[in-house]
């Protein structure tokens, strides 16, 4: 982890954000690659769509493996630019072995969920196309008490609906989380249009109470930086994201129209 050292968040056990880990031309790049991606690629959700890269991960949390495609491992080499950065260096594999990419626009997000048991407990979130704001959320204490929203949790536990951290998440940044915001936490993103800052780091979240931007110390765009500190408004556009996780179980022998590669 000693490259991704100097990028640690502090006051977190293991959070690291690190702007402008794509380049603006990679960036374009990679939008362009994702836009000319055949149509059958995308799976459609309710509020948003997505696609998975590096395979799918089907029954007993086994990955049964398909080729990345050449704009993931080989020009820009993202993938090998997180094993580089250490930041899997205590996973199975060493690095990410499979990708979600969603597709946010204005107004859509994610619920507060977990990642599941499939993974190895790191995760590396590269934005691209728009900023967004990434909160993480505990559950409430008691155990048994039944969730407002039971499709948002795993075991009907109640969440907690102020976020314990919020980042400010740059377009070609890469947020990496570990340790217990990964293990014990949610996270999620609101589904609004736009965030709208209050002053000295707060964000006016959709229910009327604030929460502050815990990285906007790390933030390189000084106008947002301005906006966080002094009040603003900032619009979201399309944005696409790069979930790479490693898979610890990965099937072995061939299936059909799958590549046999552990
Ligand atoms: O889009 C993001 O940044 C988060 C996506 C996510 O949490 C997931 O795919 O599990
Ligand atoms: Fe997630």
């Amino acid at each position: 982890m000693d490259l991704l050292a100097e990028h640690h968040l502090q006051g977190t056990s293991a959070v690291f954000y690190i702007p402008n880990f794509i380049s603006e031309d990679e960036e374009q790049y990679l939008l362009r690659k994702i836009k000319d991606s055949p149509k059958q690629k995308w799976k459609m959700l309710n509020n948003r769509r997505l696609q998975l890269w590096g395979g799918e991960v089907l029954q007993k949390n086994i990955l049964f493996r398909q080729e990345f495609p050449a704009f993931l491992n080989d020009f820009p080499d993202v993938l090998g630019r997180l094993r580089l950065l250490g930041a899997f260096n205590q996973s199975p594999h060493k690095g990410p072995n499979h990708v979600i990419l969603n597709e946010y626009h204005p107004g859509q997000g994610i619920m507060p969920h977990e990642d599941g048991p499939s993974y190895h407990p790191v995760v590396a979130t590269i934005s691209l196309g728009s900023h967004t704001i990434f909160h993480y959320y505990r559950y409430n204490k008691d155990k048994d008490s039944l969730s407002v929203d039971p499709g948002s949790t795993r075991m009907g536990r109640s969440v907690n609906p102020a976020p314990s951290l919020s980042l400010f998440l740059e377009p070609r940044s890469v947020v990496v989380t570990t340790g217990e915001l990964y293990t014990t936490h949610l996270h999620g993103i609101d589904e609004v249009d736009a965030d709208t800052f209050t002053g000295d780091g707060f964000l006016l979240l959709p229910n009327g109470s604030h929460s502050q931007i815990v990285n906007r110390h790390m933030i390189k765009d000084e106008t947002v930086v301005r906006m966080i500190e002094s009040g603003g408004t900032v619009e979201r556009t399309t944005r696409y994201s790069l979930t790479c996780r490693d898979v610890e179980k990965v099937a072995s022998g061939r299936v059909a129209g799958v590549v046999n590669r552990t």
